[in-house]
């Protein structure tokens, strides 16, 4: 009765968190072999999760900050840290995706965020250039990869971040690399800061607002 219980509530967890894990270990080597990370860099992982990209991550000699917003998650993954000897690499942090203060000084991000905190995130990281990384690595709904990744920019969204990153659609991941399985594939999306930007970074939190009005009447 007690194990049933717990069990119901993980479930719970799982459907109100996005929690859905990555399992297959060919789609974490081709990630690591694509993400080009140097020894030292900095990674902030949003939603680490079990720590199924945590861990390889900080063995390629990376610097991980892993955000994790489910305690019991983040407690767990804390422990598999410190039992696999990364613990001077890996700093486990219990924390919201939207309210994680972004460092100061330059950093990447890996994440494979909930599905439907995908926007959140990427408003996070590319409405101010300023504070945003140098690259993020996002496996996200292979549906809205290729739709941040289209060419010329198919929404406004995509329009307002242009002038300051460029959006690559990288490999499916199937569903099945998922548990449980979610209800659609997933891709990785590389978000790139372009150097030097077209606009001035200052005219990019708001630039949303500015392209709105052409977008909504077509012209
Ligand atoms: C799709 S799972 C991916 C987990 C892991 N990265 C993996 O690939 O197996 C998303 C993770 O984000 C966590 N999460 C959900 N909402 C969050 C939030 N607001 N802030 C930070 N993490 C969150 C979930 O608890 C879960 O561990």
């Amino acid at each position: 009765m007690g194990g049933r219980k717990r069990h119901t509530s993980r479930d719970a967890r799982r459907r109100t968190h996005g929690q859905s894990f990555l399992v297959r270990q060919s789609v974490v080597r081709e990630f690591l072999a694509r993400a080009e990370l140097a020894p030292g860099e900095r990674v902030v992982e949003f939603g680490a999760g079990t720590g199924a990209l945590t861990v390889p991550l900080a063995t390629t000699g990376a610097r991980v900050i892993a955000v994790e917003r489910d305690p019991a998650w983040a407690r767990q993954l804390r422990e598999r840290v410190r039992a696999e000897g990364l613990h001077d690499r890996v700093e486990v942090v219990r924390a919201d995706l939207r309210a994680y203060a972004l460092p100061r000084s330059p950093y990447r991000v890996v994440s494979s965020p909930p599905f439907a905190l995908t926007t959140d995130l990427m408003r996070r990281l590319c409405d101010d250039p300023d504070r945003g990384p140098e690259r993020a690595d996002l496996l996200v709904q292979h549906e809205v990869a290729v739709k941040r990744a289209a060419e010329p920019p198919a929404t406004l969204q995509s329009s307002a971040w242009a002038p300051w990153w460029t959006f690559e659609l990288g490999p499916v991941v199937p569903r099945q690399a998922f548990r449980p399985v979610p209800r659609v594939d997933g891709a990785w999306l590389t978000v790139r800061k372009r150097e030097p930007p077209v606009l001035p970074t200052r005219l990019a939190p708001g630039f949303r607002e500015v392209l709105r009005p052409a977008w909504e009447t077509g012209r």
